[in-house]
């Protein structure tokens, strides 16, 4: 018999270690990892409709419309009948956590609280593979040789976006529109907060939570990736 899928939301400002997360859960307990940002580079490049108009906000450092994103991912997510996943991403307003509700139930949010100054470190120090998205920091996950991706050897560039003056506008931004969307999970009883300054000390908080509601093997697709 199919174990029971596992649907899941990770939350946080920018630079809160939410793609670095999502990558470790996916690991450990087999669950796809969705990025919304990754949704959108894979729309840009291959130049759909939906990728040439969101392409015209994040080139302004502007958030993509609601109606937007939910023709682009809820499609998507309604495809994935069979997979246990994990949204990194998405939703990020009340209209978008609305329409995700109206698609499936959500077993679980993690929303992660991060201190200002600690976004703000790691940002100004995040290096990007723009065509794969690949993320480095150079104190935490340097690459082999600086300034070079380590698969494809090219050049690694910075956001205008990740520079302090733009990050106060995004953060405050983020909390505006983020509040609501907590506050409605919160109701709902499947919020999970952890605060703290390093990944490495949140993730075995998350990785015990899960542990308690996640099976060992919650996949019947062998195809997919080993438990460690
Ligand atoms: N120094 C330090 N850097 C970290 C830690 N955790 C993650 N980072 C780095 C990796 C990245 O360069 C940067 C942001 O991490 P992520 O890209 O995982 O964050 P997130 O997906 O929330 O950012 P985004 O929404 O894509 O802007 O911070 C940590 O505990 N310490
Ligand atoms: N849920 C969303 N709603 C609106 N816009 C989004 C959403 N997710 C991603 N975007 C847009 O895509 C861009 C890239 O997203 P992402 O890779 O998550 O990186 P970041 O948040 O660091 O910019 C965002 O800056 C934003 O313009």
């Amino acid at each position: 018999m199919m174990a029971k899928l596992f649907r899941a939301v990770i939350m946080g400002p920018p630079g809160s270690g939410k793609g670095t997360i999502s990558e470790r859960i996916a690991q450990s307990f087999g669950l796809k990892h969705l990025s919304s940002g990754d949704f959108l580079r894979e729309n840009i490049a291959a130049n759909t409709e939906a990728g040439v108009l969101a392409k015209t906000y994040i080139e302004r450092g502007l958030m993509v419309p609601d109606h937007v994103m939910t023709r682009l991912l809820l499609p998507r997510l309604e495809e994935m009948t069979r997979h246990s996943w994990l949204m990194d991403g998405f939703p990020c307003t009340l209209t978008q956590a609305k329409a995700l509700n109206s698609t499936c139930d959500l077993d679980l949010v993690i929303s992660l609280n991060i201190p200002y100054e600690t976004l703000k470190d790691r940002l100004s120090d995040r290096w990007i593979h723009p065509a794969s998205g690949r993320v480095y920091n150079m104190g935490f996950n340097p690459p082999r040789v600086q300034g070079r991706d380590d698969l494809s050897g090219e050049p690694l560039i910075q956001h205008d976006n990740d520079q302090p003056e733009a990050l106060v506008a995004r953060l405050r931004h983020y909390k505006d529109v983020a509040k609501p969307v907590i506050d409605l999970y919160k109701s709902k009883g499947i919020l999970h907060t952890f605060s703290g300054t390093e990944t490495d000390k949140i993730w075995p908080y998350i990785n015990s939570l899960l542990s308690t509601k996640i099976p060992s093997r919650p996949e019947t697709d062998t195809q997919h990736i080993p438990l460690p």
